[in-house]
């Protein structure tokens, strides 16, 4: 019956328990949470790349063949085996007719040692003819036999574009390079980035392989370094006059934590109230690098409103089993004090009841399960109750209680039934048996009295014993045992009767 006792005595350890799982969960959670919401900013991110990827794609893709083509056109050959003035002035307006059918900036060649020998623009003021390029990259890459791409500022025009280069062969051997520069893909793509630019939520930077921001939405940013630059590699780039006499700060930007490989929350000088989130792709298509950004604020409170939720299910939880755990404790209690007797210790009417169904149900459908009542009440209580007081009555009624419970088995059962009346329950049946527990009760009483506060007070209990019989009734059996314990009153207490006496 009271099986939930012990439970429920630890029911502070259970929740402590209980609440420290809770906090491990919410801490699961957060941590899964924020993996969840990073990998839909890189998802976002990387999808923005791809459109990004495919929009250079799509516009710089139709020259991917041109410099090849060009490279085995029998006018440029020509121009690079024996350049005659004739030869020249069929090479450039070759040069001119394709870079104007295709929309190219310019389309040139240039010699073995990179000085420009032709050029389709070699009517304007800018004309290249003469200069060399032989420290620029896609000339090296060409010279080299490979093809050159690169995104950079043209040194002839001093626009940003895109270039493209490859080697003329003739007879097995390198005799020159042809390039071309595109530059309205880019222009095109700057207005993309000024109209993210207005919304801020997004940034978009681009930069060549130096990590030299070529563009962005902050048009004060282009020609900044995006970190602090290497020093050994911005001299390069500077004897290079790849940029002319242009400085290359860094443009201020904080570097915060990696949160997964190639993303980190940054932070910009000219924007301070915001925090991105940045992750940095290799654009091959233009020989560069793209850095694509998003608000960190929307993935912070994506993150913080989840593990809110998180937090607040598992408060909810802990509430809930803690109301349950009271209530458990609550119902202990009830029957506890249902069953206990608050003075005594003893049980009560109500749990004997109980017992006594089942122990008359049990002897009805087996013989060998019989039982005996010893009812004891003390003698003389009232006077101890007006010579000494009902605390102390009480004192007394509790110490005979306890001397009597301390003489049965737990098997077996004591009642506080009456006032003072005590009664006993022992799965014994055989009466020698019972008589002598019953003698040995009235003894151990009468012997040691009870300590009270008023000092040792001697007290005797009389008992009435009856053994159960098979079929018979519960109150029967109480009738049996009361008259015997009236007899022994009678007979001049201090004293226990058996109806076999
Ligand atoms: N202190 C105290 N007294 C109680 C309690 N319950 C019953 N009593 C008292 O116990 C006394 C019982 O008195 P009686 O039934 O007259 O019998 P007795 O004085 O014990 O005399 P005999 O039984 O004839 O030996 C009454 O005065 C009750 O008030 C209790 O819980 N505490």
């Amino acid at each position: 019956m009271n099986k939930m006792l012990p439970g429920v005595r630890h029911r502070t350890a259970l929740l402590g328990l209980l609440a420290i799982a809770l906090v491990g969960i919410v801490i699961l959670a957060h941590l899964r949470i924020k993996d969840n919401a990073l990998r839909n900013v890189e998802r976002t991110l990387d999808s923005r790349n791809s459109m990004t990827r495919l929009y250079f794609l799509d516009k710089l893709g139709k020259y991917d063949v041109l410099p090849e083509t060009l490279a085995s056109a029998a006018a440029i050959r020509a121009t690079l085996q024996e350049p005659t003035p004739a030869r020249l002035q069929e090479a450039n307006l070759t040069l001119a007719e394709t870079a104007a059918s295709l929309g190219a900036d310019r389309i040139w060649v240039m010699d073995l040692v990179g000085r420009v020998v032709a050029d389709s623009k070699w009517r304007s003021s800018d004309a290249g003819v003469g200069k060399s390029l032989a420290y620029r990259p896609y000339f090296q890459d060409a010279a080299a036999g490979k093809t050159g791409r690169f995104v950079g500022v043209s040194v002839i025009g001093q626009t940003l574009g895109y270039f493209l280069s490859r080697p003329v062969v003739i007879d097995r051997a390198i005799r020159g390079v042809v390039a071309l520069q595109v530059s309205w893909p880019f222009k095109d793509y700057e207005a993309l980035l000024w109209d993210d630019w207005k919304v801020r939520e997004r940034l978009a930077l681009v930069a060549d392989p130096n990590g030299i921001l070529l563009m962005s939405g902050v048009s004060s940013w282009t020609y900044k370094t995006i970190a602090p630059a290497n020093p050994e590699r911005m001299a390069r780039v500077r004897r290079s006059r790849q940029y002319g006499d242009r400085e290359f700060l860094p443009l201020g930007m904080k570097v915060g934590t990696m949160v997964a490989p190639g993303m980190r929350f940054v932070q910009f000088d000219a924007l301070p109230e915001k925090t991105y989130l940045q992750k940095a792709y290799d654009m091959r298509e233009i020989g560069g690098r793209v850095y694509l950004h998003v608000d960190a604020e929307d993935y912070r409170s994506t993150v913080n409103s989840q593990t809110g939720l998180a937090a607040l299910a598992a408060a909810v939880l802990f509430l809930g089993a803690w109301f349950l755990v009271e209530r458990l404790r609550l119902q202990a209690k009830l029957l506890k004090a249902a069953i206990r007797d608050p003075l005594t210790g003893l049980y009560t009417r109500l749990y004997m009841q109980e017992w006594l169904h089942d122990a008359v149900n049990a002897h009805a459908r087996h013989q060998e399960r019989g039982f005996s009542l010893l009812l004891f009440d003390i003698d003389r209580f009232k006077s101890i109750n007006d010579t000494h007081g009902h605390m102390t009555g009480d004192d007394v009624l509790r110490g005979v209680a306890q001397l009597i419970g301390g003489c049965v088995r737990t098997e077996d059962l004591a009642v506080r039934f009456g006032g003072e009346e005590i009664a006993v329950f022992v799965r014994i049946a055989v009466r020698e048996e019972v008589a002598i527990l019953g003698e040995r009760i009235r003894e151990q009483v009468a012997q040691s009295g009870v300590m009270t506060a008023r000092g040792l007070i001697q007290v005797s209990v009389s008992g009435g014993i009856a053994t159960h019989a098979a079929g018979e009734t519960t109150a029967a059996l109480f009738e049996r045992a009361d008259r015997k314990l009236y007899e022994a009153k009678r007979a001049g207490r201090n004293r226990v009767f058996s109806e076999w006496d």
